[in-house]
């Protein structure tokens, strides 16, 4: 068997247009959504992100406010951009990029962002709202699986999802929404210190894993049929590419792709639904203005 993989670019490529389009249609009412991206320090992962982010803005017509800091840049300085940002009716959204440097404390900074800007979906305030079912701006990659699960036609009714990582930006609030209503899996959240993690996650009709270690997901660990998705995105060191790295996911790709019957690659999978999510996410925040 050869699983179908699923192309999240282009399914990333249509939800872009959708939101390009209502972008238009509020830029002639006089707005123009605007997102405030805010980069501390130069991880290349970092500003490898911010500037994929950058492009999704200028292709869907939002108007991009960036800000690096240096990485010495004090907890209080970020902390006054913020408020600056919160005050400020041009911006609609405030995504500061993770990891911050040590020093700096990313909870507080996380928030002190206005829930109505709240774009990444990050502060207390929308993370509750999605625990008790209540309107609020999602987390982009969690709603971006959830996306492409659907667009694939992968059924989740009834179905067994296993979720391996337990992060607060992907394993805990992608698990909740595969348990809402709308989707109504049953849901196992595994994680580093599960014992004998094999056997739970061959009971997956749906697989995510989610926890940062490349290829960690052999095909041995995946029910023949299963519906695999890759969150994982690792920079791994491949003497043969032009930057020296290649990215590989959480998952051991071709193996799995004899066992699975849909997957996610990695790049082309997850991470393009991540910044789409983030432009509806931002469409959003300025229509709710
Ligand atoms: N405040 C905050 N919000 C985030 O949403 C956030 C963050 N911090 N920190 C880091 C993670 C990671 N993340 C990705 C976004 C896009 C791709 C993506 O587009 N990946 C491309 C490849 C990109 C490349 O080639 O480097 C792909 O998978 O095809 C990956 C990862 C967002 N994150």
């Amino acid at each position: 068997m050869s699983a179908t993989v699923i192309d999240g670019f282009s399914v990333a490529a249509s939800v872009r247009a959708r939101v390009a389009a209502e972008v238009a249609a509020l830029k002639a009412g006089g707005v123009i959504p605007c997102l405030a991206v805010v980069l501390v320090g130069e991880n290349p992962a970092s500003v490898s992100y911010v500037a994929g982010k950058e492009k999704a803005l200028a292709e869907v017509g939002m108007a991009d406010r960036s800000y690096r800091l240096p990485g010495t840049v004090s907890e209080a300085e970020l902390l006054a951009l913020i408020s600056s940002l919160n005050a400020d009716p041009s911006v609609h959204g405030i995504l500061v990029q993770l990891p911050l440097p040590r020093h700096i404390d990313e909870a507080r900074v996380i928030m002190a962002i206005d829930p109505e800007k709240d774009v990444d979906g990050f502060h207390p305030v929308s993370v509750g709202n999605l625990v008790i079912d209540r309107p609020g701006f999602l987390p982009c990659t969690p709603h971006g699986v959830i996306a492409l699960l659907r667009e694939a036609g992968i059924n989740t009714r009834g179905a067994h999802a296993v979720v391996v990582g337990r992060s607060n930006i992907v394993g805990k609030p992608l698990a909740l929404l595969l348990a809402r209503r709308e989707c109504n899996a049953t849901v196992t959240i595994c994680h580093t210190g599960t014992v004998d993690l094999p056997s739970i996650t061959r009971q997956a009709d749906i697989l995510v894993a989610a926890v940062g270690s490349p290829r960690m997901i052999t095909a041995d660990m995946i029910k023949p049929g299963a519906a695999v998705i890759d969150v994982g995105v690792n920079r791994v060191e491949d003497p043969t590419a032009k930057n020296g790295f290649r990215l590989v996911g959480d998952v051991d790709f071709l193996p799995a792709c004899e066992v699975a019957s849909f997957i996610t690659p990695v790049p082309r999978g997850v991470g393009p639904m991540t910044i789409a999510m983030l432009m509806q996410n931002t469409l959003q925040a300025a229509k709710n203005r």
